[in-house]
């Protein structure tokens, strides 16, 4: 006996940017990872995932342990869900199929209680949390993923048979410590509805401007319109996070158009659905926090318009 620990078995459901990136370090790092992919199967289980990034340089996946159906994957203790918010009801079936007994499963994508309408589906053993990534990746053809800038992972809780904070506390840390023994920064937050409310402070102008401006972050913090645009949105998202009881801390918007200012050049996840007549995340993004602030009675007009304008866009477009 050695006294050693097995490292959890790792399940992907829906392997595009997200997906692909954080599963292919964890792979890396010698996890035993399963991928679960649709219209990529077929390229991944021929040529394997290619990473570009500019952050880890050139890396390759192959073979991958890739799957067209959930029924054939093993049993994962960690199910990590990389898919869009807009097909987490569809996903149900596949991730209770693929989870182990008491399974954590964790959702890696942005917007306002995301994980609310997969929680209903889902049986109570699961624990189910949530994980904020703050990365410039996207996909740049079947299994090849370019990955920009960043890549650090927020992790909390949402829901499961975890009762009591210190055991939920150590689930949290479980998750943040995968990421970290791939070489990512990951931090537990103790409070998983403010940390939403804090990454939207950059996604609600952000991934909405670049469909509506068609504009990436350059041109949108050159121009003088578009950068008070911005400042704006930031500061009504923060008005809404205070409404509904989440302290955003002071000068994080100032600190975030400082991080944008240094990026790369980035043409957020939004823009790739509407290139690619996808459906917009408009509920987690838009909808959501709408609702959430005018529920205590704040409104949000330029939130609001910003959203009747995305709808009317995706409408069209899919
Ligand atoms: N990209 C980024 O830099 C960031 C993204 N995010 C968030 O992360 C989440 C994921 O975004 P991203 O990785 O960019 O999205 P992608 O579109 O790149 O990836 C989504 C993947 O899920 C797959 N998928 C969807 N439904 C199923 C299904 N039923 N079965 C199997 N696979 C499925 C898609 O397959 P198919 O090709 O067949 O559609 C695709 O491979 C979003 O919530 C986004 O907002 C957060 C921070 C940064
Ligand atoms: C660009 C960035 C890093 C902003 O936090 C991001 O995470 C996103 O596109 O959602």
């Amino acid at each position: 006996m050695t006294g050693a620990v097995a490292k959890p078995t790792i399940g992907i459901i829906g392997t595009g940017a997200i997906g692909g990136f954080y599963g292919m370090m964890l792979a890396q790092a010698g996890y035993d990872v399963h991928f679960l992919l649709r219209s990529e199967f077929r390229a991944v289980a021929e040529r394997g995932l290619q990473l570009h990034s500019a952050v880890h340089g050139a890396l390759t996946l192959n073979p991958v342990q890739a799957y067209s159906a959930a029924e054939d994957m093993p049993p994962c203790d960690w199910l990590l869900v990389g898919a869009k918010t807009t097909s987490n009801r569809d996903l149900a079936p596949a991730i209770v199929q693929a989870a182990a007994p008491n399974a954590r499963v964790l959702l890696l994508q942005n917007g306002l209680d995301v994980e609310d309408s997969l929680r209903e589906l889902l049986p109570d053993a699961l624990h189910v949390l949530g994980g904020l990534c703050y990365i410039c990746v996207h996909r740049q053809g079947p299994g090849v993923i370019t990955h920009q800038a960043l890549g650090a992972v927020h992790v909390g809780y949402h829901s499961g048979p975890a009762a009591d904070d210190p055991s939920r506390a150590a689930i949290v840390e479980e998750g943040a410590g995968l990421f970290r023994a791939a070489g990512i920064d990951a931090q537990a937050m103790a409070n998983l509805h403010q940390a939403r409310w804090q990454k939207l402070v950059w996604n609600i102008p952000y991934n909405g401007l670049s469909v509506l401006l068609g504009a990436s972050t350059t041109p949108l913090m050159a121009d003088a319109d578009s950068r008070e645009l911005i400042t704006s949105l930031m500061a009504e998202v923060i008005q809404g996070a205070t409404a509904c009881g989440h302290e955003v801390p002071a000068g994080y918007a100032e600190q975030l158009l400082q991080v944008t200012q240094r990026m790369p050049d980035y043409w957020p996840s939004m823009y790739h659905d509407f290139l690619h007549k996808r459906p917009l995340e408009l509920e987690a993004i838009y909808a959501r926090p709408l609702a959430a602030a005018k529920a205590v009675g704040c409104e949000l007009p330029r939130i609001e318009a910003m959203y009747r304008s995305l709808s009317f866009i995706d409408r069209r477009n899919t």
